[in-house]
């Protein structure tokens, strides 16, 4: 089984949709309109294996020296043989390519976001003035990132967690 992650092309966004979908439902991926999955394509990775998506992550920039990994997600049949470990080497380097110094990720999953260096924080790791320019996003991520009382019910039960590259 040889996995290989490439950068997401506007064709892989019906894949991304599934992979959300499936793990919508129980908020471990936050849902978006596919609108959003459009326009935010050029952020997206996908995982293939003989040309199938098998998985996703994708790297939003917050800030000058912060980016935010989302949704990431492998196939549920697919769990548990490292895809996720490709897909988040590759959003690694996107991250140090763009120039960030820390990553944010808000998620049940903290054994596996733990193992890449991901410890658990308490409130939004940003000073007073770029909180009020985040404040300004339309988007949705943002708000969660910032802990908007809006937005509470969708991250109930996460984590939020932050590495240092
Ligand atoms: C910032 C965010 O995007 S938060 C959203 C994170 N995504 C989700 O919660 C969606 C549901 N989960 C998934 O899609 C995947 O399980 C991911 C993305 C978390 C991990 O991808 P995988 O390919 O399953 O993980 P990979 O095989 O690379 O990593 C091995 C881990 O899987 C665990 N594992 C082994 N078998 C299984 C299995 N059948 N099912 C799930 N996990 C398993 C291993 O114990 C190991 O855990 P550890 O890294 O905590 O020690």
């Amino acid at each position: 089984m040889s996995v290989s992650v490439r950068r997401a092309r506007t064709a892989d966004v019906r894949e991304i949709r599934r992979l959300i979908d499936v793990y919508a439902d129980d908020r471990r991926v936050l849902s978006k309109p596919t609108v959003a999955l459009y326009e935010d394509v050029t952020d997206f990775w996908v995982a293939e294996i003989d040309g199938a998506v098998v998985g996703c992550g994708a790297v939003h920039v917050l800030w000058e020296d912060l980016a935010e990994f989302r949704t990431v997600a492998v196939d549920p049949d697919l769990r548990g043989r490292r895809i996720g470990h490709v897909i988040m080497e590759a959003l690694l380097t996107e991250a140090r390519v763009l120039g960030v110094r820390r990553v944010f990720v808000l998620t049940f999953e903290t054994r596996f976001f733990g193992s890449f260096g991901f410890r658990p924080i308490d409130g939004t790791p940003v000073p007073p003035d770029v909180y009020e320019q985040l404040l300004r996003s339309y988007d949705e991520g943002v708000a969660e990132f910032l802990g908007l009382e809006r937005v509470k019910p969708n991250t109930l039960g996460n984590t939020r967690m932050l590495l240092h590259l």
